[in-house]
């Protein structure tokens, strides 16, 4: 009862700090199992939403390249065709973010994808961060890739890619480039380097760009220091053995063809 009062610090409230969407990467699976033949996902694009407006990616049998672009699902496919797809719809392999710009940068006199990423290189700070890259432009030269829908028992990527990726070349075009970058360390996680897909504004064409060439742009640079990695929680993933995928053979299927 005569107990000495503890002594209480006067209460001070802490202003509450400013709500800010986490600009973090988020990916669900890696690219060592999409490249080993992992094709079906246990996530709905719904989902996706939730941890970001902006990505790219497939969907479930590596049916056609997803690109995501102000929070809708955009699908080119293998015959050329670019449509919204649902948010039911499921994927094996996606990287999204809430993007949110750091810095801007006018990049001009682009020959091909080599020389828009050593400029793209010159603006980033720090190479062991990840990075978005939003980029309104109009491309003088554009070469893409799709795949069609794949059929059990699945092939590995290389396999798919290099049998049936099918090429889609086109000028003048003008449309969104959503660009990400990986550092190498992380290069079992995600794709090393440089991850380029596209969208035109007349939602018409896109896919994941192989080559291109333009004039001048602003690109939108958005340094990201966080990442997270969602693992499927499939019986195949689980049994996958996913320590055979050789860097070289990623290289290969993401760059252009010879
Ligand atoms: C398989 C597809 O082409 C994807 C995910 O866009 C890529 O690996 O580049
Ligand atoms: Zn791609």
């Amino acid at each position: 009862a005569n107990e000495v009062p503890k002594k209480v610090a006067p209460s001070t409230t802490i202003a509450p700090s400013k709500e800010v969407k986490s600009d973090k990467l988020f990916q669900y699976s890696t690219i060592n199992a999409l490249m080993s033949g992992q094709y079906d996902g246990d996530i709905t694009l719904d989902e996706v939403k939730k941890f970001g407006d902006f990505g790219l990616g497939t969907l479930n049998g590596a049916d056609g390249e997803l690109t995501i672009l102000d929070s809708k699902f955009y699908r080119f496919d293998n015959k050329g065709k670019m449509t919204q797809v649902p948010g039911a719809s499921k994927t094996p392999f996606v990287v999204a973010t809430n993007f949110n710009k750091d810095k801007t940068a006018y990049i001009s006199s682009v020959k091909n994808t080599e020389d828009l990423t050593t400029k793209l290189l010159a603006q980033m700070d720090n190479k062991n961060n990840f990075y978005a890259f939003k980029m309104p432009v109009t491309l003088k030269y554009l070469k893409t890739r799709s795949e069609p829908k794949q059929e059990k028992p699945y092939r590995l990527l290389k396999d798919v890619l290099t049998e049936e990726q099918v090429e889609f070349e086109y000028k003048n075009v003008k449309g969104t480039f959503v660009g990400f970058y990986t550092p190498n360390y992380a290069a079992t996680i995600n794709v090393p380097g440089f991850h380029f897909h596209f969208v035109s504004d007349d939602k018409t064409l896109g896919g994941h760009i192989l080559n291109l060439a333009f004039d001048e742009a602003i690109v939108q640079i958005d340094s990201i220091s966080e990442f997270e990695v969602q693992l499927p929680q499939t019986k195949e993933f689980a049994e996958a053995d996913l320590t055979k995928i050789q860097l070289q053979d990623i290289l290969d299927v993401e760059g252009d063809t010879k």
